[in-house]
């Protein structure tokens, strides 16, 4: 049963997988209604024995000197108050709970997924350049200086609490990566300020945790004086604690031996990703999406209706729009109808699986691709034949296998994205040439899913960021005709900010196109 094949700790990597996750939360709300139901029917019964024994108690006249009465009193404090304290009523609801816990325990998503989900929100944050402040208040908004931009506007505020944001703090702080760590812990800070005594229930962490992280963090980051500051002020809620009150010394004695620490607050750094030096222009990018220029007023690019003398898109024109030229890139509107769209998402679904990508001989599970991908084979749905001759029909390409690949279907996770990158190989070694076609020569991307925010196919070094357009499709040659790899395509998946991406890549392959692509010596070409 492919159902089950999904991995513990693999839920946050594919929307599809966290949506699955509400059923097991729907399993846990019957149990604690019926634990609510069971210990207010016993509440209501104890506060009825309590206020029965309390009546007699404070009727003026002590009727002792009724026997019924001083019968009941002998009776209570030799039997009923021993039942009623040791009941077994709490005992046994709160067992049925644990039990009914435990038996969808193995459901839940695990430590990874929380930690997959805390990063997504950090990438969110980097990417868009969203504030902390804004998102634990529900908004996703974009504050450069005094402009504030609203990348998206939920129907209905969703806010965080202290411990939510403590959460996100800590997965950071554990990583040593302080520059996500402080704004965070500072917003947990901050909440739980606004809350103080009001435990609750399903907290992990208080006002005292989350300043012992803070202090620490803003320690790490070279800055003493605020580190102090959080020390003194945990110390007001906890005056015992030794290890504090060491610290609190320690920076005391570092801010008298060099007091210009008071003032040089350190700057820290976000973290760099090293394999990542487009990562500027990629995020400019993602963050410019819909501010791009209407293409086709560039006078060499153009829309039309792809016929390609083909008959069969003659019957079904498609509008094809040339976005760029070297690489080319044109974008098919409404390949797919909705309903082939939505066929093909099911029919992945239960084959979904975290992505993987290249690395030597290898595959890998990496950071810089959080999504799900399934191969469907074309004998899956007649209609997938179908989708290739359309593909073949608008691109002149032979796509019968080997010289495409299956068609993939990703799915991207919370926050999901694919970092810059290439399609086609790059080392001799890649596992793509296992086919025996030769290199990946062109991607037929087809987007199967809008988006509400986020989500664009940034074309790094082509300066290019195609929104997602809900049933078209992106076409590009990934190499030269002379069969050189072509650097400007390097491109990426930007993090979906809101919303389920889905999307489908057909690889079309070197061989078999020799007469559909003629080569050529010229490395431009
Ligand atoms: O999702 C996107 O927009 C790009 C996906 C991509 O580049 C890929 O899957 O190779
Ligand atoms: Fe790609």
């Amino acid at each position: 049963d492919p159902e089950r094949v999904a991995a513990r700790g693999d839920t946050f990597s594919a929307l599809t997988s966290v949506a699955r996750a509400l059923a097991p939360e729907r399993q846990l709300l019957g149990l604690l209604r019926r634990y609510l139901r069971e210990e207010k029917a016993r509440l209501r019964d104890l506060t009825r024995f309590y206020e029965k024994v309390l009546s007699l108690h404070e009727d003026s006249t002590t009727p002792v000197g009724n026997p019924l009465l001083a019968f009941t009193l002998i009776k209570r404090l030799q039997s009923d108050w021993r039942n009623v304290v040791h009941s077994l009523e709490a005992s046994e609801n709160i067992r049925a709970l644990k039990d009914g816990y435990e038996k969808v325990e193995q459901d839940l998503p695990a430590f990874e997924d929380l930690e997959g989900a805390a990063r997504a929100l950090m990438r969110l944050q980097d990417v868009y350049m969203l504030n902390v402040k804004g998102l634990a208040r529900g908004v996703f908004q974009r504050v450069t200086g005094s402009a504030i931009t609203d990348l998206y506007s939920p129907k209905r505020l969703f806010s965080l609490t202290g411990d939510d944001c403590f959460q996100v703090g800590k997965v950071a702080y554990d990583m040593g990566d302080y520059y996500h760590a402080i704004p965070w812990l500072e917003e947990a800070v901050s909440l739980f300020r606004g809350s103080y005594g009001e435990w609750k229930t399903e907290d992990e962490a208080s006002l005292e945790d989350a300043l012992d992280h803070l202090a620490f963090a803003c320690f790490q980051a070279g800055n003493v004086s605020c580190a102090l500051s959080l020390s003194r002020e945990f110390l007001l809620y906890s005056p015992d604690n030794k290890r504090i009150a060491r610290n609190v010394l320690k920076y005391e004695r570092l801010l008298a031996e060099s007091p210009n620490q008071v003032v040089a607050e350190a700057v820290i750094q976000r973290p760099n990703i090293p394999h990542l030096q487009t990562r500027d222009t990629y995020e400019g990018l993602c963050q410019t999406l819909g501010s791009q220029p209407t293409l086709y007023q560039i006078p060499s690019l153009y829309c039309s209706y792809e016929i390609n003398s083909n008959p069969y898109l003659l019957l079904q024109p498609i509008q094809k729009e040339v976005l760029h030229l070297e690489p080319y890139i044109a974008l098919y509107h409404d390949f797919v109808s909705d309903s082939e769209a939505q066929k093909i998402r099911e029919l992945a679904e239960p084959w979904l699986q975290r992505s993987v990508v290249a690395s030597g001989e290898k595959q890998l599970q990496v950071e810089y691709r959080i999504s799900k991908s399934a191969w469907l084979k074309d004998t899956v749905d007649p209609m997938l034949v179908t989708l290739n001759h359309r593909i073949a029909a608008l691109t002149g390409l032979d796509v019968r296998p080997p010289y495409a690949e299956y068609l993939q279907v990703v799915n991207y996770g919370i926050g999901g994205h694919y970092e810059p990158h290439f399609d086609h190989a790059t080392s001799p070694n890649s596992p793509l040439y296992r086919m025996k076609s030769g290199n990946r020569v062109a991607t037929f991307m087809i987007y199967l899913s809008s988006v509400e925010a986020g989500g664009a196919t940034a074309f790094i070094y082509a300066n290019l960021s195609v929104p997602v357009v809900k049933n078209a499709a992106l076409f590009w040659w990934n190499l030269h005709r002379s069969g050189e790899g072509d650097s400007d395509t390097l491109h990426a998946g930007c993090p979906v900010l809101v919303g389920n991406k889905w999307v489908a890549n057909k690889w079309i392959h070197e061989y078999g196109q020799e007469f559909r692509r003629p080569c050529s010596s010229s490395p431009e070409d």
